[in-house]
């Protein structure tokens, strides 16, 4: 497969790494010295781009891709007010657009069970919800895009909580996410339900930036003759 890395910074050197080590052939990297490369590259060129640039910089690299018919898959994070435009122009052109906040398998499971609990603890109101999520002091965004699938997740199943806050005093009807930058943490989420007398607590920590990694190489062989909006849930069958 000829993939061309948008972002070639920590994700997209330790993709490139993944993907030659699967046979993949990396045809162009984009980064901030060369973004006009990514002009002048052609269906023809590539099977498909993997984004991980910045929050500033993925809408544009993306309406690019999808103006050229390039199937996009984007892991970056802190531009989602825009999504459903993105989503909207991929349908238009019969593109090809998939996106994850997080491309770890381990993570997408861990999205699952966190639905599957809030149903259980939803009757259960003597427990509050806490949501903690880690990362190194490098990140560009917060709270992370993983939290707010994982606030998200929570809001979709359980009727008292219409929104999410960050590193705020929630009100009844918030779900808190407590965000924390702390050395080179590749990325730990959890999520707590207290009470007076007990507690429940799921926990994902990454090791390192391979399960990202790994996920977005096998998205992007997955996706590469796929047409339209799709993420992991489709990919992994959880839906
Ligand atoms: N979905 C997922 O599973 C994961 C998502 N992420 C997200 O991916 C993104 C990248 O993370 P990470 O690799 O750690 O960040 P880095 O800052 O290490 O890398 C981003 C790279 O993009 C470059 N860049 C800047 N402008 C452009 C541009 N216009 N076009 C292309 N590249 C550009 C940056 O250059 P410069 O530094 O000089 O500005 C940098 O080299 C973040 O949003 C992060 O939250 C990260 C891990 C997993
Ligand atoms: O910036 C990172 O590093 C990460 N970003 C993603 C996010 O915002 O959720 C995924 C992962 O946690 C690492």
């Amino acid at each position: 497969m000829k993939i061309v890395l948008i972002g070639y910074g920590k994700m997209g050197k330790e993709i490139e790494r993944i993907a030659l080590s699967r046979g993949h052939q990396i045809v162009a990297k984009i980064d901030i010295d060369n973004p006009n490369e990514l002009l002048g590259l052609s269906k023809q060129d590539v099977d498909v781009a993997i984004e991980f640039s910045n929050p500033q910089s993925a809408y544009s690299n993306i309406l690019i891709c999808l103006e050229k018919q390039i199937p996009v898959v984007c892991g970056t994070t802190g531009w989602l007010e825009k999504k459903s435009e993105v989503e909207a122009l991929a349908q238009k052109n019969d593109a090809t657009f998939f996106y994850a906040s997080n491309y770890s398998i381990g993570v997408n499971l861990f999205f699952a069970l966190n639905k599957h609990l809030a149903k259980l603890m939803a009757p259960h109101t003597q427990y509050d919800i806490y949501t903690n999520e880690i990362h190194h002091t490098e990140k560009k965004d917060s709270p992370s895009g993983t939290a707010i699938t994982i606030a998200e997740g929570i809001i979709s199943a359980y009727p008292s909580k219409d929104t999410w806050v960050n590193n705020e005093i929630p009100q009844s009807n918030e779900v808190a996410i407590w965000s924390q930058r702390e050395s080179t943490k590749p990325g730990t989420h959890t999520v707590k339900y207290i009470s007076k007398v007990d507690q429940i607590e799921i926990t994902h920590e990454a090791f390192s930036r391979e399960g990202f990694a790994l996920g977005a190489v096998i998205a992007a062989e997955w996706v590469k003759d796929k047409k339209g909006v799709l993420g992991m849930e489709d990919m992994l069958k959880l839906a």
